[in-house]
């Protein structure tokens, strides 16, 4: 193993010298510079010859074997280069010595890994020997990882032991990977020669299922569906089913729907792909999109009712309602691109691409929609094996509230907690509305004022309901009297003829 090294070594030096030599004729006169290079040219291919004798001689007396890994293959990464670097790099970096620090793109902490060129591993009792190393071209450096192994263990060390190292490694770089958030961009954006469907920042959202205000058994529901989903690859494959699930999440607004999305992708560890469908044209480009989506990933569709005709008529029916003109702030964007809306995604375009194509490229995937308008979607949309699992997130109950106060305060109980609990029962009031009261206005902390101000918040919105329950109910009679007394004319108007 060390004689082979050290011919590379050899190999690499001559080369070296060749090429020095090759850069240092164009100094020489014409006459001479032609020699040099037939000289160069057949020491080259002495060299090669010598090489290829060494190679021949080394593996002869050796019982090693040497797999090499480059960095490169053509002008593609190779991942497989990635991966071991990441898992020889990470292997026992508490027992070496020589660390070496790197902040890597797309990686969200500084990352140690030994700064040894040699390092041993074992596996299933076999010792094995990773070497790193690099040769240097023309135009630039090529590094490489060679893999050293005695030949009673090649299927052992090229089978189970290399899937381990890749997987291993993968494993390592998705735990330290910084999770980003996609947007697409508009088709008229996309050029032909780089991949930039999508844009792409890094995600920083903090939120997490322990911050997520809402009853305590629903969420361990949802986590448990999250996590088993995540390691359900080869349940799945048994199924013969792609790896996919769909979260529908309802709700009002400020409920929490788009921060459970956070919280479901710093759960899982997966990146977010935003689909804004209004900037898209049509099916085909719909298609183009997912299909360069990555595993692993949560593809989102915020506030579905109005994002596209994907509601049928009823979406039409919708618009024209007075209920919903006006104060539906999330269709607002909607109603301001109506006139220029020239997107022709379809239901059944996307009804495809969720049951189809999407399903059949890349797996692992997440699909969330949202709405705050649960009733006015296309039930075909939203079937169990399209949307798996309905998640309503509604009003802040006293449990939820309960978290804020421990999110916002520090706090697990206090005197105020009976009587917010009582009001809470009595009016509607969203979690980001309870949220914002409990944020402290100062910056020392003060929990009592906090709360008070919650209160104070919730009886306000308590008598505006029982006002707006008054008018209803007056209104309602009003109704009621004018009808009576319409059909009393009637009657009289009868009794007259
Ligand atoms: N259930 C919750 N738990 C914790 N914080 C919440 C919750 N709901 C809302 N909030 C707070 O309120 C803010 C707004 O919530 P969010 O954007 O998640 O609401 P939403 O349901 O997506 O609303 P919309 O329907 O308008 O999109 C969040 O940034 C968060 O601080
Ligand atoms: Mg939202």
């Amino acid at each position: 193993m060390v004689i082979g090294e050290s011919w590379a070594q050899i190999g690499s030096t001559i080369a070296g010298l060749m090429f020095a030599l090759a850069t240092l004729q164009q100094f020489f006169p014409l006459q001479l510079r032609v020699t040099l290079e037939q000289f160069v040219l057949a020491t080259l291919q002495q060299f090669s010859f010598v090489q290829k004798f060494c190679d021949k001689l080394v593996n002869f007396f050796s019982p090693y074997i040497t797999i090499t890994f480059p960095e490169y293959s053509g002008y593609w990464s190779n991942q497989a280069y990635t991966a071991i670097e990441t898992y020889v790099g990470a292997r026992s970096t508490t027992e070496a010595s020589q660390l070496k620090g790197s902040l890597i793109r797309n990686s969200k902490a500084l990352v140690l890994t030994r700064d040894d060129r040699k390092v041993s591993d074992e596996f299933d009792g076999v010792k094995v020997w990773w070497v790193s190393g690099s040769s240097t071209s023309t135009s630039s450096e090529d590094k490489y990882y060679q893999l050293i192994f005695h030949r009673r263990h090649r299927d052992l060390i090229t089978g189970p032991y290399l899937d381990y190292v890749l997987e291993e490694g993968k494993a390592i770089e998705a735990r330290n990977k910084q999770r980003r958030l996609y947007t697409n961009n508009p088709s008229e954006n996309w050029s032909s020669y780089k991949k930039n469907l999508w844009s792409d920042i890094p995600f920083e959202n903090p939120a997490t299922f322990q911050t997520l205000a809402m009853d305590p058994k629903k969420k361990e529901e949802i986590i448990n569906d999250l996590v088993t989903f995540s390691k359900g690859k080869d349940y799945y494959t048994k199924l013969g089913k792609p790896w996919k699930r769909g979260y529908l999440l309802y709700g009002p607004p400020g409920t929490g729907k788009s921060t459970m999305i956070a919280a479901m992708a710093n759960l899982l560890n997966y990146d977010i792909y935003d689909l804004e469908l209004t900037t898209v044209k049509n099916n085909t480009e719909l298609r183009k999109l997912l299909t360069e989506t990555s595993s692993k990933s949560i593809i989102v569709i915020e506030d579905i009712d109005c994002s596209l005709d994907v509601t049928g008529q009823r979406n039409k029916e919708r618009a024209k309602s007075s209920e919903n003109l006006g104060h539906d702030l999330n269709c607002k964007r909607e109603k301001e691109s109506e006139n220029e809306k020239t997107s022709k995604v379809t239901l059944s375009g996307l009804l495809n691409f969720i049951d189809g194509t999407w399903s059949a490229c890349g797996t692992g995937r997440i699909l969330v929609f949202t709405t705050n308008h649960v009733n006015k979607l296309d039930p075909a949309l939203i079937r169990r094996g399209r949307m798996d699992l309905h998640i309503e997130l509604s009003y802040c109950s006293f449990e939820a509230f309960k978290t804020l106060a421990r999110n916002y305060l520090d706090l697990d109980s206090h005197d105020l907690f009976e009587n917010i609990g009582i009001l809470l029962k009595e009016t509607d009031m969203t979690p980001a509305d309870v949220a914002e009261n409990l944020m402290p206005k100062r910056e020392k902390k003060d929990p009592d004022s906090c709360l008070e101000s919650l209160i104070q918040a919730l009886e306000v919105a308590k008598e505006n309901a029982k006002l707006k329950a008054d008018k209803g109910k007056a209104l309602k009679v009003k109704k009621e009297g004018r009808t009576n007394k319409f059909y009393t004319g009637l009657i009289k108007k009868r009794w007259l003829f």
